[in-house]
């Protein structure tokens, strides 16, 4: 039935993501830096657009993180001997990893920078306005 087809394959798919957030902790880290990110950006009350960027960025690097996963795996499974082409397969998607990761960096610089100046503003003169 299709209804049961649908619910093995969330299954499946849901069995992954605990497979990833169980044996990567790097898995682990993006997910608790997202929590921290998306839960500062509804505190401070950034526009819907923003946090639309923010979580866009968020499951880049996550899905980005699987994918890693998935070619390290695969790969291990073939060979467990030094192979050229078993380094760049994993090389690639570790990159792929990076790159992800370094966007959300950015994505998150620029979208917390207008709080982080002002924060910075008002720190400023209330030191100076003490001294
Ligand atoms: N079979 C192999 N042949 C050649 N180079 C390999 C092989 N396995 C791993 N490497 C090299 O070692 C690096 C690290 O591989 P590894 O499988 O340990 O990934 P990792 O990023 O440490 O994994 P994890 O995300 O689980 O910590 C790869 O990016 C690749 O350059």
């Amino acid at each position: 039935m299709a209804g049961g087809s649908f619910r093995k394959s969330l299954g499946y798919a849901l069995a992954g993501l605990a497979y990833t957030l169980r044996t990567q902790p790097n898995m682990r880290f993006h997910f608790g830096a997202a929590l921290v990110v998306v839960a500062v950006a509804l505190l401070l009350g950034v526009g819907v657009r923003d946090l639309l960027i923010i979580l866009f960025a968020i499951a880049l690097v996550v899905i980005a993180e699987m994918f890693n996963t998935a070619v390290e795996t695969v790969v291990d499974l073939y060979t467990a001997k030094y192979h050229p082409l078993a380094r760049v397969a994993k090389d690639v998607a570790a990159g792929a990893v990076l790159l992800a990761a370094l966007n959300s960096v950015v994505v998150g610089l620029l979208v917390f920078y207008p709080y982080l100046h002002a924060f910075v503003r008002f720190w400023a003169r209330s030191w100076r306005g003490g001294n």
